[in-house]
């Protein structure tokens, strides 16, 4: 949320340290109006739950979610005031060298979300359940869900639309939160014929309408909205009672959600959905550089870095 001014990762100079003296004076107007402006009443809670989720959707307010992996990483994430912190089975592409979701093993899963639930002190902490270990039922999906909770989600997220109601409603049964992922679902990609939007077409869209209906009456607390046409999305959005958080499915859901490395510029692979907000990846091969050439010119470590006898 972009209203949040009140979280600063530690060791970083909270925007108060700024002096007018070195500040120009339309910048110091912006600043006085950005903190006057009111804070969403989601950026001032402690830890985001999921009965929040629709509070902010009912109130008008941006949800943010990013993916996360590790512990330093979501730190940081934290610290910035994402709301939502999903650990994806995107960490089988991004993190892991895989080609793709499709071989990311559960206990893979469990390991990434101890790490990031470890760090997140805010954010509501999301998991996905990898291919495999939940569409032979609701059974299945339980036990699945389960080891995720146990090491630390908020809640979990599986792909898939009607057929997996059923198992929607008994994990929200049993007391563990699912959040729903709709239109281009990664873990069938070998069904659906390629990286497509989804929903375009009449009957398309209404299938995925029914769909976000389902999942909403069968207890889902959000449903992520991928690759779908941004009035088909609009239209989901205005037609269930829970949050739409959306990739690729335009401005009009509830919030939305981007892989961390797309967004940070850590790669340079980006889909058309991506916006690039940063360049660490060329800032840590850049310090890289620098790190290798200060050892290879002796100038590190200096005196500073090293021990008297
Ligand atoms: N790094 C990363 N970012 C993601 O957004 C992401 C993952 N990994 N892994 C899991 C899923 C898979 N996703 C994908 C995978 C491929 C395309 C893709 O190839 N998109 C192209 C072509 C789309 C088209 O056919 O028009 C694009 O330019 O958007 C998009 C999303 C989204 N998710
Ligand atoms: C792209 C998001 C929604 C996801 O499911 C993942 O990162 O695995
Ligand atoms: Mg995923």
């Amino acid at each position: 949320m972009s209203t949040s001014a009140s979280s600063h990762p530690v060791g970083e100079p909270s925007a108060t340290a700024d002096t007018a003296a070195d500040t120009a004076a339309g910048a110091v107007a912006a600043a006085a109006s950005a903190a006057d402006a009111p804070a969403s009443q989601l950026s001032q809670v402690k830890k985001v739950r999921v009965h929040h989720l629709v509070g902010a959707k009912e109130r008008g307010e941006k949800l943010t979610m990013l993916t996360a992996y590790d512990a330093v990483t979501a730190r940081i994430l934290d610290a910035a005031g994402t709301d939502m912190l999903l650990v994806g089975d995107s960490l089988g592409n991004v993190m892991l060298g895989y080609d793709s979701t499709m071989p990311v093993t559960l206990d893979e899963m469990v390991v990434a979300t101890r790490s990031v639930a470890s760090a997140a002190t805010r954010a509501l902490v999301v998991a996905d359940l990898p291919f495999g270990t939940y569409e032979a039922g609701p059974e299945q999906a339980l036990a699945s869900a389960a080891r995720l909770m146990r090491v630390g989600a908020n809640a979990v997220k599986l792909e898939g639309g009607r057929p997996r109601a059923q198992t929607v409603k008994l994990l929200s049964d049993a007391g563990i939160p699912v959040v729903g992922h709709l239109g281009f679902t990664p873990q069938s990609v070998n069904k659906l014929g390629g990286f497509r939007v989804q929903g375009r077409g009449e009957d398309a869209q209404e299938a995925l309408l029914a769909d976000a209906v389902a999942l909403a009456d069968a207890g889902a607390v959000a449903i992520v909205l991928e690759m779908v046409p941004a009035p088909v999305a609009s239209r989901i959005t205005q037609a269930v009672p829970v949050p739409t958080i959306g990739i690729g499915a335009g401005a009009g859901c509830d919030g939305q959600v981007l892989v961390w490395t797309d967004m940070a510029g850590m790669t340079d692979w980006t889909p058309r959905f991506v916006r690039r907000f940063g360049q660490v990846g060329q800032a840590l091969h850049q310090a890289a550089q620098d790190y290798n050439a200060a050892v290879q010119d002796g100038s590190f470590p200096g005196p500073a870095e090293s021990f008297e006898a």
